[in-house]
């Protein structure tokens, strides 16, 4: 199968390596210097799995109608990236992100009918230009953006299971999408702010009480919109503390790099979709001015 990873950073370098290792045809279109370095000494996993493979690296799409275009770039970076490529996805070509936030597959579903959202709890961090440190295994989900079933998407999750990505297939995979959101919604923020672990907002009343009522704000926008969820967000909320405990979430991650954050696309795309039905979410609208604020003190 010809897969190319658009924007292979940190998760989509991990998910380009891991199919590699299973000699699909992988292509990586990313930055030069992440491409250089594939190109000269292969690109290396560290961490959970050690192992070299030799992708293709490019920092242009190829004039070639992929099979599968894996979306993993950052979600403010997902529409530049769609119009890049716009002239590559063919009538059988499957766009599947992999990215957090909400809209994402939205804007995929302006160039193609063919979308797979997806979420993964899988970690990864570019150590170095092409070395990608597997972090922590998790499990990812896709199905039909935004529900409903395809062969297409059982042979992607047959494919990635045997690379060694666990994935399951989902009918229902907005409110998945929806549901990691709304935990990051709770946790990214407030761990930036008060630039902790993800640990301690479970050790502190004050800070659990607050997780709670972010959580509630979102599950009741979703509620409004008919999302439906497997699982209790707030119950996922605790366990993702509990499992990773001793990170720095990724929101805080881009602040100390001077970096951009997905804020708009997590608490932002919350607050906008409570506003369409003339509803409110004044925390995770706070949430958003607070984190834009430091944004602009750290950029
Ligand atoms: N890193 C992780 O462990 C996880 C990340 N995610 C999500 O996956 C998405 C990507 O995250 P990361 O990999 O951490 O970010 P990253 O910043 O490491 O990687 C994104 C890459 O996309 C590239 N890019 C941007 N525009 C491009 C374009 N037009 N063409 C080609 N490449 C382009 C950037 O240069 C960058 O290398 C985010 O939505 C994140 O929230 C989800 C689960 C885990
Ligand atoms: C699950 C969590 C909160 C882990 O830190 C994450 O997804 C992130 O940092 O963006």
């Amino acid at each position: 199968m010809k897969i190319y990873i658009l924007g292979a950073g940190s998760i989509g370098s991990l998910f380009g390596a891991l199919l590699a290792r299973v000699e699909e045809d992988v292509t990586l279109i990313g930055r030069e210097e992440h491409v250089n370095a594939i190109n000269e000494e292969g690109l290396k996993v560290t961490g959970v799995e050690e192992f070299t493979v030799y992708p293709n690296a490019i920092t242009h799409a190829p004039n070639e109608n992929p099979d599968l275009l894996i979306l993993a770039t950052k979600s403010y970076s997902t529409k530049a990236a769609l119009e890049c490529v716009k002239g590559i996805i063919g009538d059988k070509t499957w766009v599947l992100s992999i990215q957090n936030g909400l809209g994402n597959e939205d804007l995929a579903l302006k160039y193609t009918k063919n979308v797979l959202g997806g979420i993964t709890t899988n970690g990864a961090m570019l150590e170095k230009w092409g070395v990608i440190r597997w972090t922590g295994k998790g499990i990812t989900r896709i199905g039909v953006y935004p529900k409903g079933n395809s062969r297409f998407a059982e042979e992607i999750a047959m494919l990635f299971n045997a690379a060694g990505i666990k994935t399951k297939v989902s009918d229902n995979i907005i409110g998945w999408k929806w549901l990691k959101a709304i935990v990051n919604s709770a946790i990214n923020p407030l761990g930036a702010l008060l630039e902790v672990k993800n640990g301690y907002l479970l050790e502190n009343d004050y800070l659990q009480d607050i997780l709670v009522s972010i959580a509630r704000e979102g599950c009741m926008v979703a509620q409004q919109w008919g999302i439906s969820f497997e699982e209790h967000p707030i119950e996922v909320i605790i366990d993702t503390l509990k499992r990773t405990s001793d990170n720095y979430n990724s929101m805080l991650q881009d602040l100390k790099r001077g970096k951009k954050t997905e804020i708009d696309y997590i608490n932002g795309k919350i607050v906008e979709y409570a506003e369409a039905i003339g509803l409110k979410a004044p925390m995770n609208e706070l949430l958003v001015a607070l984190i834009k604020a430091k944004e602009a003190l750290v950029r």
